[in-house]
């Protein structure tokens, strides 16, 4: 796995560090809310979500929604599918998703429209990465750990062809891996 890696581009000891900045960021944010549902995007964001809750210092629920656009392609569909839907009500609650990547932004604007529609009372994003470059529409994200180029990046939760979410650090992949 490793002889596919170009460059590491964050460290475990890095991600680490910015995952508890951004907990402490949104443990004061959500200050005197109940109610809060963290729903995490399958599959990628499993690994950055459950860091992240632990540094979250508040009350709060947990769901996952799956979603797929890429499947085995580094390019994306286009085309965003509910592979599954949330488990929990979520209306009159105040919704944090949580998204290992952004990158053309389109999963995150249908989700966002997805679910503004169910009557939430608030919506905000975090993302761990954040691939401005890519971008194809205007989307507001409230957290973002990371700016990142526009390269095909994996690990921590990230795949290529479902390879390679379980490599501890972020890096990106040899171009003839995937050309
Ligand atoms: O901004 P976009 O261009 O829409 O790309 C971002 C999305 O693509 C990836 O998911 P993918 O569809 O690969 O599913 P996965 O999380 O199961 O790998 C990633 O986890 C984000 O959810
Ligand atoms: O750079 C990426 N890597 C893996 N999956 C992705 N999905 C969107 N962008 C990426
Ligand atoms: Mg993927």
């Amino acid at each position: 796995m490793v002889n596919d890696i170009k460059e590491t581009l964050f460290s475990q000891e890095e991600i680490a560090q910015r995952v508890e900045e951004l907990g402490k960021q949104i443990t004061a944010d959500y200050n005197h809310e109940e109610g809060l549902v963290v729903i995490g995007v399958l599959k990628g964001a499993s690994i950055f979500l459950g860091d992240l809750v632990r540094k979250i210092d508040r009350p709060l629920s947990i769901d996952f929604m799956a979603v797929s656009s890429y499947g085995l392609s580094t390019e994306s569909s286009g085309v965003v599918r509910i592979l599954k839907d949330l488990d929990l009500e979520i209306e009159d609650k105040h919704i944090l998703i949580v998204e290992d990547i952004v990158d053309t932004g389109l999963t995150l604007k249908y989700l966002t429209e997805n679910l503004k529609s169910r009557n939430t009372k608030s919506i905000k994003v975090c993302t761990l990465l954040d691939k401005p470059a890519r971008r194809k529409c205007d989307l507001p994200i409230d957290y973002i750990g990371f700016d990142i180029p526009d390269e095909f990046i994996v690990g921590y939760g990230i795949d290529y062809a479902e390879k390679y979410r379980n490599l501890p650090y972020i890096a990106t992949l040899k171009s003839e891996v995937y050309r």
